[in-house]
């Protein structure tokens, strides 16, 4: 590499949030949706913010836009604070619901969108990037919720932010019109726009992130590439029948002693165990204890998302 006698500072962070919190006062004492998120995320990342009902995605989500103010710590995008960033158009949204007008066209819509930008050009190019400019003439209350969704991508686009925020874009669309969303906000992405999504779906993230932050509870649980977390959703759960009270209460002590044993459930007479090696549980409930019945299956993805997510700071090696 040739080097230069310049040196260029390195570009701030698309995202940092610092010790970020957010809570909200109720009668029951103050909820504490956010509870110290610390992230960083470079310009061109594709990020899916992952969690279960109530983790606080939407809530940190609101603080990046600058909708709502951190009870404590910092939120930084491109090394300003989100009203400068917004001002300066580098930040859009895809919300879930609202803002849309159901009695104008879908082209009209984007045509209105901007105008408020000041831009006056035709809307078809972002239509286009968009996959809808053949429902321009529609009228917005006649389009599908996928096709709404992909209309207020088409208008976030028109400011040509440098970081797009979606917000559970996909909620309530058919897989077709899942795919259909994902495959233009990827292939917008590739052009080097961060884009930061929050989601349920673990596999929705690992379809369409290149990392993963895991939320639960307002924290951070896990953050890593598609595949690490992949990797921790791989486990399996090895179950069987030990009907002596006494002998099921051994065995789970020595389970507990085995480093492969990551959880353990009794349901009835069954003991079920969550595990990463089948083979090695297996072989010592078959061979040292009265097991029978025995059962090997691989852990759905939701399942072991809601098992990390319970297991409060899970952390993978080589997480970035
Ligand atoms: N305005 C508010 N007043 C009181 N509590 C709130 C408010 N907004 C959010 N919360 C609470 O904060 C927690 C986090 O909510 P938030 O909407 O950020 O989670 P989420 O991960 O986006 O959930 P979902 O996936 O269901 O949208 C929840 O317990 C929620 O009830």
């Amino acid at each position: 590499m040739t080097s230069t006698s310049t040196t260029t500072p390195s570009a701030p962070p698309a995202l940092s949030l610092r010790g970020l919190r957010k809570e909200f006062p109720s009668s029951a004492g103050p909820v504490r949706a956010v509870d110290g998120i610390d992230l960083e995320i470079a310009p061109g990342e594709v990020v899916a913010f992952l969690g279960p009902n109530g983790a606080g995605k939407t809530s940190t989500i609101d603080m990046v836009l600058g909708l709502s103010t951190p009870t404590a710590g910092t939120v930084r995008v491109f090394g300003t604070d989100p009203a400068e960033a917004i001002a300066a158009g580098r930040v859009a949204a895809v919300m879930q619901t609202g803002g849309l007008l159901r009695d104008i066209t879908v082209a009209e819509t984007v045509g209105l969108t901007a105008a408020l930008f000041g831009r006056t050009g035709s809307p078809t190019p972002y239509l286009e990037r968009a996959g809808i400019a053949d429902l321009a003439d529609r009228l917005v209350g006649k389009c599908s919720g996928g096709q709404q969704q992909r209309l207020r991508f088409a208008m976030a686009l028109v400011s040509e932010p440098d970081l797009l925020l979606l917000d559970e874009p996909t909620t309530g669309m058919d897989v077709e019109g899942r795919r259909e969303f994902w495959a233009a906000i990827r292939a917008d992405a590739a052009a080097g726009r961060t884009v930061v999504f929050a989601t349920h779906y673990l596999e929705e993230a690992d379809a369409y992130a290149d990392r993963v932050v895991l939320v639960s509870q307002g924290r951070v649980v896990a953050d890593g590439s598609t595949a690490e977390v992949k990797n921790l959703a791989s486990g399996r759960t090895v179950s069987a029948r030990i009907d002596d009270d006494g002998e099921r209460a051994a065995v789970t002590v020595q389970l507990r002693g085995l480093p492969v044993v990551d959880a353990i459930d009794h349901r009835g007479s069954r003991l079920v165990v969550r595990t990463p090696d089948s083979d090695v549980v297996a072989r010592f409930l078959l061979t040292q204890t009265t097991a029978s019945d025995l059962e090997v299956a691989s852990e759905n993805l939701e399942d072991a998302f809601v098992a990390l997510t319970a297991t409060a700071a899970t952390t993978m090696d080589g997480a970035s």
